[in-house]
């Protein structure tokens, strides 16, 4: 134990064949799989606990004497935003969930099936909807989701489904189960699917961690803040850590932890800004970032020399859902209700931004991904006109924005594509897959089995290497990339052993 902090362990002799950073979710499947095949595991999280399953402890008074915190009821799920401290990531300029569980601890637990255009139109060979579609059924048997979340099996506050439900029936929409035909995503509408179990927030908390943390071979660090990866050229030894907020919020670790010699691996699972980050500070990077770490005073003076440099374009090809914008509130004379409508654009968006380090080490999104593609923008206009139409046949319905005489151009365009008006929070790229090597003037950062250019025992698991946009809300696809990769990485040779082997 560190002598001036109890509460801070100083790692010793510990070795692991996987150290994967990053407990959300990517990391949460990813580190049970690599656990599963027997491999000796640490998941290294730098939040605190969350749910009550896990020992959490942050919960309102009234969940007093229940094993429940904030983050397993339902009711609660919106909760970051109006009280983000101690729960939101510190490091970054969007909303993220720095706890165990990472965003899907914090989220509204929406859940969606991929599209299969969203594999087929965004990845690259090798995980196409034929290869993705066993583990998009793996994921849905452990996660199956509902949209019933309540325990009583009861739907509640329908008046806005219902009447809105009118108008697109009107127009030729058809009703479905979204989650049993995910291929179907034109004129048809249906509830919200949640991974909600018993009125309860599941998701890979509650599945996948659970099976992990059986093992004897899995070991979990929480409290624990990876800050750098320790390498020699493209080979990871081990990952210097530190314990969060000096241990303050709960035991952690610090110094080196390091993996198994010769054929341990490291996998990145921070997050599209935690993992970029951390290619960032261990030396992987476009060359005017790695001068911002070298010149930084946080980094400075441990930073790798840079004939140990990996230039890839770590930060770019940043995506996020683009709130098109929220339409409304409607209003409703006849049920006295208001409702938003919030319009995304997807799968087969154009724009893209970038994310950057600055000389304190947070990062920040440089450039939005909002809008910036004139197709993006007519796309936009386009659906809101569309829908505009659509719900004008309602009777006694009053939309405050846009107004009746706001042309939809004009509304679109009145609102800054920022991303505090324009964000969803389902931040992905930064750390590209794909075959077009970064190195040599293409746009990958991590090849075809997830490994980062230039490396031999480096991964990148989490929404940093989606190509482009899902249709729908990201985390199970996510967590579907999290069970391709397992078994990708699971397949290549330990490293030492030759290719004749
Ligand atoms: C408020 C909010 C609402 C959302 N709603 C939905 C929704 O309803 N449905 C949906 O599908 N998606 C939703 N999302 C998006 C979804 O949760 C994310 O896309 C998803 O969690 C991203 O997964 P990930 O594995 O890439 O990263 P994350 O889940 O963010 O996990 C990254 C983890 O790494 C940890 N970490 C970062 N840096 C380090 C480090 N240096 N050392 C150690 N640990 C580190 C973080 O603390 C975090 O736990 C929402 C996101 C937010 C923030």
């Amino acid at each position: 134990q560190n002598t001036t902090n109890p509460n801070c362990t100083t790692v010793k002799e510990q070795t692991y064949d996987y150290i994967v950073i990053g407990s959300g979710a990517g990391g949460i499947p990813v580190a049970d799989r690599l656990s599963e095949a027997g491999h000796s595991v640490l998941l290294i999280e730098k939040g605190p606990l969350s749910s009550g399953r896990w020992n959490g402890t942050m919960k309102p008074a009234w969940l007093e004497g229940t094993n429940l915190t904030r983050f397993d009821v339902p009711g609660l799920f919106n909760q970051i935003w109006a009280d983000p401290t101690g729960v939101a990531c510190e490091d970054v300029d969007v909303m993220a969930g720095c706890v165990l569980g990472g965003g899907v601890a914090v989220n509204s637990a929406l859940w969606w099936k991929p599209h299969p255009s969203d594999w087929d139109v965004n990845f690259p060979v090798g995980w196409k909807n034929s290869d993705m579609q066993k583990h998009v059924e793996t994921v849905w048997q452990r996660i199956p989701g509902t949209y019933i979340p309540s325990k009583d099996g009861k739907l509640y506050l329908q008046q806005g489904f219902d009447t809105v439900s009118k108008g697109l029936e009107a127009a030729g929409f058809k009703y479905v189960v979204p989650n049993d035909h995910p291929d179907q995503k034109n004129h048809t509408y249906g509830h919200s699917t949640f991974f909600v179990e018993n009125a309860e927030r599941h998701g890979p908390l509650a599945t996948y961690l659970v099976t992990a943390m059986k093992r004897k071979n899995f070991a979990l660090w929480t409290n624990t803040a990876a800050r750098r990866l320790i390498r020699t050229g493209g080979h990871i030894t081990g990952v210097e850590l530190k314990c969060s907020k000096e241990g303050t919020v709960g035991p952690g670790y610090g110094g080196t932890v390091r993996v198994t010699p010769g054929t341990g691996r490291v996998i990145l699972s921070a997050g599209t800004f935690g993992s970029a980050k951390l290619l960032l500070r261990s030396g992987i990077g476009p060359l005017d970032q790695l001068e911002v770490v070298r010149n930084s005073t946080v980094d400075g003076a441990t930073m790798i020399q840079s004939n140990q440099w990996i230039n890839l374009p770590v930060g770019y090809n940043l995506n996020d859902h683009v709130v098109a914008p929220n339409l409304g509130p409607m209003f409703w004379q006849q049920i006295q209700a208001s409702m938003t409508i919030t319009q995304y654009l997807g799968m087969g968006t154009l724009s893209r931004g970038r994310m950057t380090i600055l000389p304190n080490m947070n990062t920040r999104v440089s450039i939005a991904p909002y809008l910036r593609d004139s197709h993006d923008k007519e796309a936009v206009v386009q659906g809101i006109d569309y829908i505009r139409g659509v719900l004008s046949q309602i009777q006694n319905l009053t939309w405050v924005v846009p107004t009746v005489n706001q042309s939809t151009t004009a509304f679109v365009n009145s609102i800054p594509a920022t991303t505090g008006l324009r964000g969803s929070n389902h931040w992905t790229g930064s750390c590209t897959i794909g075959s077009d090597d970064g190195r040599s003037g293409g746009r990958a950062v991590v090849d075809l089995d997830t490994k980062v250019y230039g490396t031999d025992n480096l991964f990148v698991v989490d929404a940093s290497i989606f190509p482009g946009m899902t249709t729908g809300n990201p985390s199970g696809a996510i967590i579907t990339v999290a069970e391709r990769a397992a078994g990708r990485i699971l397949s290549l040779k330990p490293l030492g052993t030759s290719a004749l082997d």
